[in-house]
């Protein structure tokens, strides 16, 4: 199944950030997002998986087949590594919890509370969390910040094999993955109307 994207226009605090976006997404393919700071990929993100609605074209994919890994992890402090994994595979009822845990290489910690998990291990079983969704389309915005380079060699792999399967990944990330995928710059999707100030352009801004 692809995703299509046309002519998409989203907005971030009342303000458009992005018009006239479009591409396409087949399966077993991953897309990166590019674009300096401030751009909008983490809108768009937000968007496509409809955590926010879009000001204007069309997505033709629903929210319920994507797995959004956003900036949080999104954990249980005070549950362990096996049972924020477990409350999430009861939330989407299909994949096993164990394979997730082994191939997101948290075998050692799978007893111990996201509380007092390292910052690249909490990102670690965040992310494991994508497999036990079960959903083919994943989005992933900067899933890399807080892995060393064995985990973001890890992630690489886990995600290659989710497009091996049939799956698709569009990630917001300025890492190499070590992927064979296309790249979309978001540059040229920067609004018109954008008022000055509202990217990280520190010289563009009015903090008046
Ligand atoms: N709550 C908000 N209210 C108003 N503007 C916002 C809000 N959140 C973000 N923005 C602005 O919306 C624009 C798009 O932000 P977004 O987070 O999508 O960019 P990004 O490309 O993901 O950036 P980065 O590479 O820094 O993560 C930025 O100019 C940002 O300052």
């Amino acid at each position: 199944m692809d995703l299509t994207v046309t002519d998409l226009a989203c907005a971030r605090g009342g303000v458009t950030v992005l018009e006239r976006v479009g591409f396409t997404l087949g399966a077993g393919r991953a897309l990166i997002l590019r674009g300096p700071n401030g751009i909008g990929k983490t809108t768009l993100l937000r968007t496509l998986a409809g955590l926010q609605p879009a000001v204007a074209g069309r997505i033709s994919m629903q929210p319920e087949v994507i797995a959004y890994a956003a900036h949080a992890d999104g954990l249980k402090a005070t549950l362990t590594v096996t049972e924020n994994l477990s409350f999430w595979a009861a939330v989407y009822g299909t994949r096993d919890v164990a394979a997730a845990v082994a191939r997101m290489n948290l075998g050692a910690l799978a007893d111990r509370q996201a509380q007092n998990l390292s910052a690249g291990q909490k990102r670690r079983l965040g992310l494991a969390r994508l497999l036990v969704t079960g959903r083919p389309l994943w989005m992933l915005d900067e899933p890399t910040v807080s892995l060393d380079a064995a985990s973001v060699a890890l992630f690489g792999d886990v995600v290659r094999a989710h497009l091996a399967e049939g799956g698709s990944a569009l990630i917001a990330t300025h890492i190499d993955l070590g992927l064979e995928a296309e790249v979309l710059d978001l540059t040229p999707f920067r609004a018109e109307l954008r008022p000055e100030g509202t990217d990280d352009d520190p010289f563009g801004g009015d903090f008046a």
